[in-house]
């Protein structure tokens, strides 16, 4: 078996003295869609946040093809080729929808992704490339912060709940984007809330509960229920 893209070895991270994360091993492979579900505060923007570098864990380890990146910052990640969509869009408001794009290729990565392609998969954001981040609406914001991440082509997509307080029609155009992210070879981990949305994209889910992983599997063997059980803590571990 080839090794995975992404290896979390006994992740224990946190802010201060507060410990987030507990003990996380997780691998994910070249090409997967993995979807993070769990609570609000059950750790998973904190999962996110420490594979971009932008945390550093307590201890353990976080490999990225192979390559120790656990004391990697964030920036020369990104130049690795992980890219981070953090919950909140974060652009650069006075920068218009184009300077902002730019600003993701700022990891100098070679790939499938530049402004004509962006433009290609997401239309709204073409047609307002030269409007002022300021004056998006929050969908559109979302929108253009994925476009940015891709920009940087990474290998790694994370994307924190890009759909939070979105309208839905906005947020089926979002998902309408990930076939073509996913064509490009682009792995992804996502966090989402929406559990059928989450069956419906996810190769596998991992279930975080209070700082750890309780369950990890393949959608496809997986009930909501078992995932629902996983989200309150009262799944039932049954051994095989
Ligand atoms: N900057 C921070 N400083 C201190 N504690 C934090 C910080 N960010 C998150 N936390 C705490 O860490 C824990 C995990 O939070 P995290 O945001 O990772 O959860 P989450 O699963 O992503 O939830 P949500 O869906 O609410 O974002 C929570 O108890 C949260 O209060």
């Amino acid at each position: 078996m080839s090794s995975p893209l992404l290896h979390l070895d006994a992740i224990d991270a946190g802010y201060g003295d507060f410990q987030a994360l507990f003990g996380i091993s997780l691998d994910v492979a070249e090409g997967e869609l993995l979807a993070l579900v769990g609570a609000n505060g059950a750790g998973k923007s904190t999962l996110l946040r420490t594979v971009a570098g932008a945390l550093r864990p307590f201890s353990g380890t976080v490999r990225f093809d192979g390559e120790d990146v656990t004391a990697l910052p964030d920036i020369h990640r990104s130049r690795k080729g992980i890219g981070l969509v953090p919950e909140g869009r974060r652009l650069f408001p006075s920068l218009t929808v184009e300077e902002n794009l730019r600003v993701g290729a700022a990891t100098g990565r070679k790939g499938p992704w530049d402004l004509k392609k962006v433009y290609e998969m997401m239309p709204l954001v073409a047609d307002r490339r030269t409007r002022k981040a300021a004056r998006l609406s929050g969908g559109e914001q979302q929108a253009v912060a994925i476009g940015r991440a891709l920009m940087g082509n990474p290998r790694l997509l994370l994307l924190d709940e890009v759909s939070l307080g979105l309208a839905p029609l906005v947020v089926e155009q979002l998902y309408t984007a990930l076939p073509g992210i996913r064509a490009e070879g682009t792995t992804v981990v996502l966090v989402e809330q929406d559990l059928t949305r989450t069956f419906a994209v996810a190769d596998r889910i991992a279930c975080v509960l209070e700082g750890r992983v309780v369950l990890t599997a393949p959608a496809a063997d997986l009930t909501r229920e078992q995932v629902t059980a996983a989200y309150f803590g009262t799944l039932e571990v049954t051994s095989p």
